[in-house]
């Protein structure tokens, strides 16, 4: 479980983060989902120690991860899987290695025990034939998928995934949602997911968090997003139903 409490950021004399509350449960996948320019990295780069809030709480599983020491911070780092946007692959590893790597960094562990990891993570995300191939001679969703198994190869506790969607085309962006929400299931973690994917607030949207402007304007599910009174939700929506009512 994350707990977030009032966290504030201000870039200059720009608020980008009005004290954003929130909590995130294990085995959901939560979204948060707005307009562009409207805190959403920010806000999930303060929950992972990339940026530091001016002020407020990030709680795991009850530890202060902000005032926490630098062991303490370092634990709970490495409870947590990240998926950056562009899946942030190193274009010279190959897929094996790519997903090897934080084991390497951070893991004593034997390079059986490594491999074993590393293939039970490829085969998880389908891709157990694609160990040996570089990132350039795969597609953009195989990408994301190797991002994946990269993120959970730790077995992480708390799962961020930035725009998971982003150059990917609908049919392959609904598997790559699917994955990361089964995954969230099957191993109970706790997952946080930055979108602006229609399809996806339909599809994983167990819990959805909007942000306006730095402010959380609404809260809620798949189920309740089409009835909020929210004006800036339904624009929002409206938004974006006619872009991909026009992709088609
Ligand atoms: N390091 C920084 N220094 C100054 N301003 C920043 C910094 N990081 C983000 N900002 C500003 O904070 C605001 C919110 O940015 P953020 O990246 O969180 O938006 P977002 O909601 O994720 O948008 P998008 O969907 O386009 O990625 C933007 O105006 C951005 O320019």
């Amino acid at each position: 479980m994350i707990d977030i409490k009032n966290i504030t950021k201000t870039f200059g004399d720009r608020q980008v983060l009005a004290g954003i509350d929130g909590t995130f449960k294990p085995g959901d996948t939560s979204l948060i989902i707005g307009g562009s320019g409207t805190g959403k990295s920010v806000l999930l780069k303060c929950m992972i120690g990339l940026i530091k809030p001016d002020s407020g709480e990030v709680l795991y599983d009850g530890r202060n991860f902000l005032t926490a020491n630098l062991d303490d911070q370092k634990t709970i780092r490495r409870e947590m899987g990240v998926l950056f946007q562009g899946s942030a692959l190193f274009d010279s590893k190959t897929v094996f290695e790519n997903v090897r790597f934080p084991l390497d960094m951070l893991t004593d562990q034997s390079e059986e025990e490594k491999l074993d990891r590393v293939q039970e993570c490829l085969r998880r995300v389908e891709l157990e034939n694609a160990g040996d191939r570089m990132p350039s001679e795969i597609s953009g969703g195989m990408k994301k998928r190797v991002g994946i198994a990269r993120a959970i190869v730790l077995n992480p506790k708390y799962l961020f995934c930035d725009e998971p969607n982003s150059g990917l085309d609908p049919l392959t962006s609904i598997k790559i949602d699917q994955l990361i929400s089964e995954i969230t299931d099957e191993y109970k973690i706790t997952t946080v997911v930055i979108t602006h994917d229609m399809n996806s607030m339909m599809e994983i949207g167990e819990q959805i968090m909007f942000l306006y402007k730095g402010h959380k304007l609404w809260e809620g599910n798949s189920d309740t997003i089409t009835q909020s009174d929210v004006k800036e939700l339904n624009e929002f929506i409206f938004a974006n139903k006619l872009l991909r009512e026009m992709e088609k």
